[in-house]
């Protein structure tokens, strides 16, 4: 049964709070019975060498006795038939429901206020934005068991992040992550995207005899969680088969032994993801040679595929961006691999400095394009819109190395890793190492906070539209990697 219906605001992880939180706090931890956090708490101290260390945390990490989950729907269950619907002052109503008490907050600049008015619907600088409506589906109608991981309400929230809370993470046992809320939650919605993702991956051929690992990582849930400000299924799926790609390369280039992936062929490997995304001038006879290379791979086939379908909707300087971001971070993947080659550790301040360009700010080029709009270049480019951005893509970036220690540290040449490289470099224990990272993670978004607040004088719709949605993109990154299987 397909009910649609206003529903107040969600707590961090999709349930519905009886009464709105206060201000901001998250409802329900994302608790999970056992994760790569819970099992680093069991960790002994004094790593030596990031290969000793790697395979101490695979053996750690396994999951010991689970314990009960957090009871997620209940909470959920009870927000169902209580449905307020505060309108704060300073927004024009309708204001959808969904967002805390006091939202927006008192010190919210009329140029940011502007911009969530523009993207909760009604016109914003000449520019049209369409309401998004909003609908509860009954979780069991769904499909599949209700998990305790996931959320009980198929869709809650709105189009923008309401604001910053410490979110916690893993089992909860180390400090929260400061982070913008979760926007929207829509599982039929992610279930649509993802399900479209998987069909065209069998097309191109990636992950071909792993297709329910693909499904089950959701990258199609990825896009509906970062990208909250459209319902538009085929963009949604365009961020998603973006990202796909990007994680194909990075999967079966960079990482992963199991599917190949050696650092001596990475770069020549790289550089013809250049080419499938950007078709140089033909050269004769060399031009079909170079054709047969693009055909012969899934991951190439991959990336010529997403960028035609980039091409059906971007103009040609979002295009470009797409494609110079993805080869620029390519440049960082180049120095991991010389690392892995040479048995090398680099100093994490190395490390950092590469995995700034290497971050979720590639990812995030796509937020103006799957929403259905343009940020224009000198914008996009002015240097205190490309230092926010790259704060947030960084934060979203350590988040991802939270989470993944266990994967990555699981490989026969273990990956770098923030985590792992500070209990290295500090000779500390991990769990120490992991306070560092939540740490530095925090200050990237708190100074992404700070240019948001900053950049909220610059007249530009577009440009407070996409400072929106680099918010609600860090937001959803938190929330899929605490519930994408690839990380579990
Ligand atoms: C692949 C992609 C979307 C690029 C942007 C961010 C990025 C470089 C990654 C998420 C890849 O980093 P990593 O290899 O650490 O990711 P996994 O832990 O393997 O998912």
């Amino acid at each position: 049964m397909v009910e649609t219906r206003e529903v107040p605001a969600p707590g961090a992880d999709g349930t519905i709070a009886e009464t709105p939180p206060e201000p901001v706090p998250e409802r329900v931890p994302e608790v999970r019975a056992e994760t790569p956090a819970a099992g680093l708490g069991r960790l002994p101290h004094g790593p030596s060498g990031l290969g000793t260390a790697a395979a101490r945390v695979v053996d750690l990490l396994r999951p010991s006795v689970p314990e009960p989950a957090g009871d997620v729907s209940d909470a959920a269950s009870s927000g169902s038939s209580d449905l307020p619907s505060p309108v704060p002052s300073g927004l024009p109503s309708p204001l959808p429901p969904g967002l805390p008490d006091g939202f927006p907050p008192g010190d919210l600049p009329g140029v940011l206020s502007d911009a969530l008015t523009g993207a909760l619907g009604g016109t914003l600088g000449g520019l049209h934005v369409p309401r998004i409506p909003f609908t509860a589906v009954d979780a069991g109608e769904c499909g599949g068991p209700p998990s305790p991981y996931r959320p009980q309400t198929a869709r809650v929230g709105g189009p923008v992040s309401p604001g910053y809370a410490e979110r916690p993470w893993g089992d909860g046992s180390f400090s929260p992550l400061y982070c913008p809320i979760t926007a929207r939650i829509d599982d039929v919605l992610a279930r649509e995207v993802n399900d479209r993702l998987v069909a065209w991956a069998e097309e191109v051929g990636i992950y071909a005899g792993h297709l329910e690992q693909f499904r089950n990582a959701g990258f199609g849930r990825l896009s509906t969680l970062c990208h909250a400000d459209t319902d538009d299924v085929d963009l949604l799926l365009l961020g998603a088969q973006v990202n796909a790609a990007w994680w194909a390369s990075d999967d079966y280039y960079a990482d992963e032994s199991e599917l190949g992936a050696t650092p001596t062929k990475l770069p020549p490997r790289l550089a013809l993801v250049m080419s499938a995304m950007d078709a140089p001038p033909p050269a004769g006879k060399y031009t079909r040679q170079l054709d047969e290379a693009l055909e012969a791979d899934p991951v190439l086939r991959a990336f010529a595929s997403a960028t035609a379908h980039l091409r059906r909707h971007a103009s040609p300087s979002q295009v470009m961006r797409i494609c110079n971001t993805t080869f620029q971070m390519y440049v960082s993947w180049t120095a991991y691999a010389a690392w892995r080659h040479l048995g090398e550790l680099p100093p994490v301040w190395r490390y950092l400095a590469a995995r700034q360009h290497d971050s979720f700010y590639t990812s995030m080029t796509l937020i103006d394009i799957v929403g259905g709009y343009h940020l224009g270049a000198d914008l996009f480019y002015e240097p205190r819109v490309h230092r926010a951005v790259m704060q947030a893509g960084t934060a979203s970036v350590i988040v991802n190395d939270l989470h993944s220690v266990e994967r990555e540290a699981a490989d026969d040449l273990p990956d770098c890793n923030v985590v792992l490289l500070i209990a290295e470099e500090e000779n500390c224990p991990l769990p120490e190492a992991i306070e560092s990272a939540v740490a530095l993670h925090n200050d990237f978004v708190r100074g992404f906070e700070a240019s948001q607040k900053e950049l909220a004088s610059i007249p530009s719709p577009e440009l407070q539209r996409f400072l929106q949605g680099v918010q609600s993109w860090m937001a959803g990154g938190l929330e899929w990697h605490a519930s994408s299987d690839r990380y579990k």
